[in-house]
């Protein structure tokens, strides 16, 4: 998106690539991106690095590249990894910021926090919410919310998906064909997201506001309660800012 957007150009950029990740591999080349198989050449030529490999991954690849970080900035997305973890990884002069985006940023309607390392600088700050800016919002927050902002909006589209894909499941059970149900579907998660964001309204108000008395939503409604649906939802929230804090080694 950010060669898309004029933000960068292609060969601004280095991409490091895992040999078995051919996708990733054909879709820089495809994009004139250069890829190598190793992290260092990265580092070296970078001013700014993502750190965009699997939590898992992080401790490996930092001890990697640790004596090649002094004066660069890296943007971490990786769940559960610590500012802290991530500075004692690294030279005590390389400078980090947490990022936790989404994957509509890839349709430019991301939502983005950022969390400023010891070092980060006012400009590193700056860089950081212009780049996420470009594709969606981006917010500053404390690094307390990290874990519960990954289980709310870095995995929230998940939730979202599984939630157009069961309506348009009972429509076509219905009888609706399935293109029609998708698109409407989509449609409506997008139409009452923005509602919500831009009415002020609270969103009890704004469902009231399409419950006619002993009508279909009223049906319908009941019968997610009946279900557990509220619970469900913000059980999967509670699930995924744990695991967070499991991968973080936190307890709490
Ligand atoms: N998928 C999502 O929607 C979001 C993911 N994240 C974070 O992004 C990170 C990556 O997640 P995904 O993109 O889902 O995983 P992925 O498996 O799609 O991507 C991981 C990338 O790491 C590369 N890689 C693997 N081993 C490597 C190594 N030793 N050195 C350099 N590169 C290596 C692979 O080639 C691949 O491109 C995770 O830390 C995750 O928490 C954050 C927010 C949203
Ligand atoms: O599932 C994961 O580990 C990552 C974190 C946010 C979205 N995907």
């Amino acid at each position: 998106m950010f060669l898309k957007l004029g933000l960068a150009k292609p060969n601004t950029l280095i991409a490091s690539v895992h040999p078995a990740d051919k996708l990733s591999l054909q879709s820089f080349q495809s994009l004139g991106v250069e890829t190598v198989i190793k992290n260092a050449p990265v580092v070296q030529q970078s001013d700014v690095v993502f750190v965009s490999v699997k939590p898992q991954v992080v401790p490996s690849v930092l001890s990697e590249i640790q004596p090649l970080s002094s004066g660069k900035l890296f943007l971490s997305v990786a769940m559960g990894i610590t500012l802290s973890t991530i500075e004692s990884s690294l030279s005590p002069q390389a400078r980090v910021i947490r990022v936790m985006p989404n994957l509509p940023a890839v349709v430019c309607s991301g939502c983005s926090v950022f969390v400023r390392g010891s070092k980060a600088t006012d400009a590193d700050a700056d860089i950081t919410q212009k780049l996420l800016q470009s594709v969606g919002t981006c917010e500053p927050v404390d690094e307390s919310q990290l874990d519960v902002v990954t289980a709310l909006s870095g995995s929230g589209p998940a939730y979202v998906f599984v939630m157009i894909e069961a309506l348009a499941d009972g429509a076509v059970h219905m009888g609706m064909p399935r293109d029609l149900a998708y698109r409407l579907a989509s449609q409506t998660v997008l139409g009452a997201g923005h509602m919500v964001r831009d009415s002020g309204m609270h969103p009890g108000q704004l469902k009231d506001g399409v419950t006619s008395p002993a009508g279909s939503t009223a049906a319908a409604l009941r019968q997610l309660e009946l279900s557990g649906f509220r619970a469900a939802v913000s059980g999967a929230v509670e699930q995924a800012t744990l695991r967070c804090r499991q991968i973080s080694g936190k307890t709490k």
